[in-house]
């Protein structure tokens, strides 16, 4: 005990159910458009309002499309989703940051660099990708529709107590080496199902040294190793970033904020349920060969032979080879690709695009190859143009689109056609699920920059001066 996420659990307890669920007090709920609209169904059903709506902010994200925002959306399904979440906002009286306000974007980018996700909160949201916000030291978990109706009537929620999981990865990242490809490479070893039931906290000096972004990255993708939540132990590096920001507290507040958010990391005598550790020197740039994101490995690697296999786990990785148009022991090393597609809530931050632009300054888009760019918010947008980015980006043939999900999942206008090649900074390489038919490499933005340029699989590495 005396975990981190002990603490800000046991602070949010309200009430313990003898051998049931605890009842949580919720500190934010995010909504958007794809989990909301029956949880609103069912207040209005049962004539509820919002216990807290001021710690209830809803956006669009998933159904936006990523061009002319400024127009009404064409696709029948989108628009509906998209203006429903609108009026239900305007109705139950929520903070609504809709298409083309200033504050729109994905979720889970937007929570953080708004000020709204803060240490020591619990917070949830209709979607998996909630492990995100823990990356800032928050118990951050994604909850189902009828538990959105749930905390929005009561501003609580009945969980299960998760077990808890260190993992920690010590040592100096290589060149060429980011969060993703830490989380790639994390999940290769532990599997999409090596956290289940789990809640993991993050440590050792390799996680220390990551930015922030670098660390909502990480957290995002603890859900894909089947884990309730991932978190990280705020610290000077958080501090940094939260100060100043929209919703952030000030003055004396910060002050008193601080103070707080620096007791709030694991006791040396943390006992947690399961410990692992990670040399960092491993781990090089990753990538993914299969259809989930545990099959994983170094861009110099070779996807695994049958061998050794059993006929289950043999039949299973045979279909995913099949589907990818892959050979178990090959090298992804020269593939051609079709797509690159750089953003979502996992790399679709400001950092993520200075590391693309570090590797396509100065060098031409390959030929043949489609390259999506999507800021993952109008914020990480400003900064792009700030910076000057959108111009290495232009001259090197690349367009920027406008936030959103995007080719993260099939449900906008952005799908890659079925059998082609994508490599892609999303999270999820499942069957169809970029468009059906498309086989999904994932990977990070050095790796999907390289891909961009030289229209294959490159270890960026070669790329960088
Ligand atoms: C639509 C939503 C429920 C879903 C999730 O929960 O993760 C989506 O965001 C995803 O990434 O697949
Ligand atoms: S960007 Fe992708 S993973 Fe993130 S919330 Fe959107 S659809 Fe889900």
């Amino acid at each position: 005990m005396n975990t981190l996420f002990d603490k800000i659990w046991d602070s949010h307890v309200v009430t313990m159910i003898e051998e049931g669920p605890t009842q949580l007090y919720i500190d934010r709920l995010y909504c958007h458009e794809v989990t909301s609209p029956q949880a609103f169904a069912g207040m209005r059903e049962r004539g509820l309002k919002p216990l807290r709506p001021e710690r209830i902010y809803c956006m669009p994200d998933h159904n936006t499309p990523t061009h002319d925002q400024d127009k009404p959306i064409e696709d029948p399904v989108s628009k509906n989703q998209v203006d429903t979440l609108a009026k239900n906002a305007a109705d139950f009286g929520l903070t609504h940051y809709g298409m083309m306000d200033e504050r729109n974007g994905i979720i889970h980018v937007v929570g953080p660099e708004r000020g709204l996700t803060l240490p020591g909160m619990t917070i949830v949201c209709g979607d998996s990708h909630t492990s995100t916000h823990g990356a800032v030291g928050a118990v951050a978990f994604g909850i189902g529709t009828s538990e959105v109706e749930m905390v929005m009537a009561s501003q609580c929620i009945l969980q299960a107590k998760p077990k808890t999981m260190r993992i920690r990865v010590e040592g100096n990242l290589g060149k060429g080496v980011t969060a993703k490809d830490v989380a790639l490479y994390i999940m290769s070893k532990v599997t999409t199902s090596g956290a289940t039931g789990y809640f993991i906290e993050y440590g050792g000096s390799a996680i220390r040294s990551l930015t922030m972004e670098g660390r909502l990255t990480l957290c995002n993708l603890s859900i894909e190793m089947g884990a309730r939540g991932g978190m990280i132990a705020p610290d000077e590096t958080t501090f940094a970033y939260l100060k100043g920001r929209e919703n952030a507290p000030v003055g004396e507040e910060w002050d008193k904020a601080v103070a707080y958010w620096k007791t709030l990391k694991s006791g040396d005598d943390a006992v947690f349920d399961k410990e692992i550790l990670f040399d960092a020197a491993d781990i090089e740039p990753m990538l993914t060969y299969g259809t989930n994101p545990g099959m994983g490995m170094g861009v110099t690697g070779h996807i695994p032979t049958v061998e050794g296999m059993g006929e289950v786990a043999k039949t299973s990785f045979m279909k995913s080879m099949e589907y990818m148009g892959f050979e178990p022991g090959e090298s992804l090393l020269g593939k051609k690709i079709d797509y690159v597609f750089l953003g979502s809530c996992t790399n679709g931050r400001i950092e993520d695009f200075r590391a693309f632009a570090s590797i396509v300054k100065g060098k031409k888009k390959a030929e043949g190859v489609t390259v999506w760019l999507v800021p993952g918010s109008w914020m990480v947008d400003a900064q792009i143009r700030e910076e000057g980015l959108d111009k290495i980006f232009e001259e090197a043939g690349f367009q920027l689109r406008q936030p959103g999900c995007s080719a993260c999942l099939a449900m906008n206008d952005d799908k890659i056609p079925a059998g082609k090649y994508s490599v892609s900074t999303s999270n999820r390489n499942f069957e169809g699920r970029q468009g059906p038919g498309a086989r999904t490499i994932l990977a990070g933005p050095l790796v999907a920059a390289a891909a961009a340029v030289t229209g294959e699989i490159t270890d960026p590495r070669t790329l960088i001066g």
